[in-house]
C-alpha cells in the first residue's frame, strides 16, 4: 500500500504541477485502494499540493483508521463521511484535480450508493483525473461495458495492467514496483524496465502487456 500510494502521487506530479494544480480531491473508497488513496494523499501533502481527502464509506479494517490518522497529523483535511454528496459538491467547486482511489479490481457492479452519485458527480465535474489501477465502476476485465465508469485522463496501473483497461487510451504509467523477477516469470507479466529509482514508468499507450485476473 505504501509503494501503491507513493506510485499514484508521483503519477499526478509528474502529470499535474502543484503551481497549477495545488488542490488535489483524493477520493478513497472503503477497499485496499482507498488505502492507496489516503497514502498517496499524505505523499503529496509532502510534496507541496494542497489534498483534501473525501471518504464517503471509511474502510473498516484498523489499517485505514492508522493511514487517515497520518493524514490528520498532517492537518490533510478529510470530509465527514457521508452519504449526502452535498460535501463532495462544494470540494469539487474548491479543487484542482481529482485523484480516484475509490474502487480497483475487487469492484463489482452495480454501483451501490452513495457511490453512483459520487462517480456521476465526478464526472460532471470536468475535473482533471487521474485513477488509481482501473478507473471506478470499470469492470477489471470487460472495462467501463456498461458505460456508468469515471473517465479519467490519466491512468495508474499497479503491478500489472489488468485486462479491462486494455482500451484506455489517456496517459498511462506503472506503478507498484515491488513485483520479485521470479514472480514476474512466472506469470509471464512481461513488465517494463523502471527508470533509475523511479517508483513509476509511462506505458506507450495501446501496447501495454495486460494481467488477467
Ligand atoms: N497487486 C496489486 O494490484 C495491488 C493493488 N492494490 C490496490 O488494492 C485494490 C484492490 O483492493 P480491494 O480491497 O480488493 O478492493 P477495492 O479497493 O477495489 O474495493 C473493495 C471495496 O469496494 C466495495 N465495492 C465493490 N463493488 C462495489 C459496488 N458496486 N458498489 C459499492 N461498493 C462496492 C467493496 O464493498 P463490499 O461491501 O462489497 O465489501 C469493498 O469494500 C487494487 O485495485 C489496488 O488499487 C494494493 O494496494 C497494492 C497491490
Amino acid at each position: 500500500m505504501e509503494l501503491a500510494g507513493l506510485a499514484c502521487a508521483q503519477t499526478l506530479a509528474t502529470v499535474y504541477h502543484k503551481e497549477i494544480y495545488p488542490r488535489v480531491l483524493v477520493c478513497c473508497g472503503p477497499g485496499n485502494q482507498g488505502g492507496d488513496g489516503l497514502v498517496a494523499a499524505r505523499h503529496l501533502g509532502m510534496f507541496g499540493y494542497r489534498p483534501t481527502v473525501y471518504m464517503p464509506k471509511p474502510g473498516s479494517k484498523d489499517i485505514y483508521k492508522r493511514l487517515e490518522k497520518q493524514c490528520q497529523n498532517m492537518d490533510i483535511p478529510i470530509l465527514p463521511p457521508s452519504h449526502d454528496v452535498a460535501e463532495l459538491r462544494k470540494a469539487l467547486h474548491n479543487s484542482d484535480v481529482i485523484l480516484d482511489a475509490i474502487f480497483g479490481f475487487s469492484f463489482k457492479s452495480p454501483i451501490r450508493q452513495p457511490f453512483d452519485d459520487v462517480l456521476s458527480l465526478l464526472n460532471e465535474s470536468r475535473l482533471p483525473m487521474v485513477s488509481v489501477d482501473i478507473p471506478s465502476g470499470w469492470d477489471v476485465e470487460k472495462g467501463n461495458d456498461l458505460g456508468v465508469g469515471l473517465k479519467p485522463d490519466v491512468l495508474i496501473s499497479l503491478t500489472a495492467p489488468k485486462l479491462g483497461v486494455k482500451d484506455f487510451m489517456g496517459r498511462h504509467f506503472l506503478g507498484g514496483r515491488f513485483v520479485p523477477k521470479y514472480l514476474e516469470d512466472k506469470y509471464q507479466l512481461n513488465l517494463p524496465q523502471y527508470p533509475g529509482s523511479s517508483q513509476i514508468v509511462e506505458l506507450a499507450s495501446g501496447n501495454s502487456p495486460v494481467q488477467r485476473f
